[in-house]
């Protein structure tokens, strides 16, 4: 088997005496798309903030967090960004005063990394709407712009695993499976993606391999093929009906 790119063991989160995350062993391999499932509250935030380390809050949190090998779980967020990770977070990182030119214009690849991250054209190829916003404020861009925006500045940092947190909340229904199709294109030999999502359903259409969160813990993981008529997972389509 192929070296994971990313590889998370035995982490753990923890907020005072209360268990948010403890999860044995979690991989993503070279151009793969992981998709993580789980209800609200079931640790989907707090695994890719951790993965990333960091936290709202002051948790602890302990565990072996693995890129390319290299072992980086007790290194700060910076470090761990210079070294090939970039996390979209909930609702998007973007400068709400800055325009569009701008926000892209202050994501850069880290100095000596050594990686490509996207340029302005490869922005626009992907994002042609983000073009034709280019002088507007991020607080004058819709939901799914904005979304747009912020995975665009993941991208021109030249990651080599994006974590992408939620990114279909609040898109209307055309729009969500968009945006994961456009997830789903992102990923290949150099860019790997852990996406974390409360929509089962779209997710299971782009992912690889699906992982079910509940309570912190994996409740089942396989192929989306294979998950896809798993009770377990068909329980999870139930919760989203009625969430
Ligand atoms: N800063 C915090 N302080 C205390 N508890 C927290 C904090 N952040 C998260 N938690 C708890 O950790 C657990 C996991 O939360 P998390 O936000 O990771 O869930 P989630 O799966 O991302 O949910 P959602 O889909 O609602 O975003 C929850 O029980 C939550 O209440």
């Amino acid at each position: 088997m192929t070296r994971p790119v990313l590889e998370a063991r035995d982490l753990r989160v923890a907020y005072g005496g209360n268990v948010a995350l403890d999860i044995p062993r979690l991989a993503v391999a070279p151009g793969e798309l992981v998709g993580v499932v789980g209800a609200n509250g079931a640790g989907k935030s707090t695994l890719v903030n951790a993965l990333l380390g960091w936290s709202r809050g002051a948790p602890s949190v302990s565990g072996s967090v693995r890129l390319d090998g290299e072992e980086i779980g007790a290194r700060p967020p910076h470090a761990r960004v210079a070294r090939g990770l970039a996390l979209v977070p909930e609702g998007g990182a973007v400068f709400l005063r800055l325009s569009v030119a701008d926000n892209l214009a202050a994501a850069n690849v880290p100095r000596g990394s050594g990686r490509r991250g996207y340029d302005e054209e490869e922005v626009y190829a992907l994002f042609p709407r983000l073009q034709e916003r280019l002088h507007h404020a991020g607080s004058a861009l819709s939901g799914g712009e904005r979304q747009m925006l912020a995975i665009a500045r993941a991208l021109r940092l030249g990651p080599r695993v994006l974590l992408l947190d939620e990114p279909s909340i609040g898109l209307a229904p055309r729009l969500v499976s968009e945006v994961l199709r456009t997830v789903r294109g992102l990923v290949g030999p150099n860019l790997s993606v852990l996406l974390v999502e409360q929509n089962v359903r779209a997710a299971i259409e782009v992912v690889d391999r699906l992982v079910l969160l509940e309570r912190g813990r994996i409740l089942a993981e396989g192929p989306a093929a294979a998950m896809r008529d798993d009770p377990r997972i068909l329980a999870a389509y139930l919760g989203e009906a009625v969430a």
